[in-house]
């Protein structure tokens, strides 16, 4: 692997888990960046929009963003807004992008019941995820150096996709 490595997509499209998948296979190191803001403050996300709102997730979740896309050789996977931050989309230039591409059925199906993600406390899971796409998806085409089709189970055909790509791109 020579470049590091940024998953995106919409929520349920399996960023963190193909993230943890992917870096095992590679022998790299992992930073989830929901997780990473979540243990730098010392709380969760859903409490940080709660009490201080989505402007000072989005500034939290930058900071992270931009400082684990300018390390070496790392699997990165964003929130699914992340790259809608102009700082964000920018660093994510010089690594190797992977749009993780789900329909908002297949990622209603995986969230639905988690309570843990403040954006998709919605009724209509389906609508709102739809939504979602429909406003981010030309960003995440822009951006993406490879798009991999996320609907199906197989996380580990997936890391092999994303993998070989990786190692194939300079
Ligand atoms: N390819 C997949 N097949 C089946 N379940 C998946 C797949 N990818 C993710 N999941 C499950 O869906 C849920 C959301 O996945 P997650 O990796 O958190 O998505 P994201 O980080 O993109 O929001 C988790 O419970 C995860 O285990
Ligand atoms: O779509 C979004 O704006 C968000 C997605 C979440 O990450 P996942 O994509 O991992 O669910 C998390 O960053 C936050 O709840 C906001
Ligand atoms: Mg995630």
């Amino acid at each position: 692997m020579s470049r590091t490595i940024a998953l995106i997509g919409i929520s349920g499209a399996g960023k963190s888990k193909i993230g943890r998948t992917l870096a095992a296979r590679l022998g790299v190191d992992l930073l989830d960046v929901d997780a990473e803001v979540e243990r730098r403050q010392g709380r969760t996300i859903a409490d940080i929009f709660a009490t201080d709102g989505e402007a000072a997730f989005r500034a939290a979740e930058s900071d992270v963003c931009v400082e684990a896309l300018g390390r070496p050789r790392t699997v990165v996977s964003l929130g699914g807004g992340a790259p809608m931050t102009p700082a964000i989309a920018d660093a994510l230039r010089g690594v190797h992008v992977v749009w993780l591409r789900v329909s908002p059925a297949v990622a209603a199906s995986r969230v639905a019941g988690h309570g843990d993600r403040p954006l998709l406390n919605d009724d209509d899971l389906v609508a709102k995820l739809t939504r979602m796409l429909d406003a981010r998806g030309a960003t995440y085409a822009r951006l993406a150096d490879q798009i991999v089709d996320a609907d199906g189970d197989d996380a580990d055909a997936k890391a092999q996709l994303i993998a070989a790509a990786a190692e194939a791109s300079v």
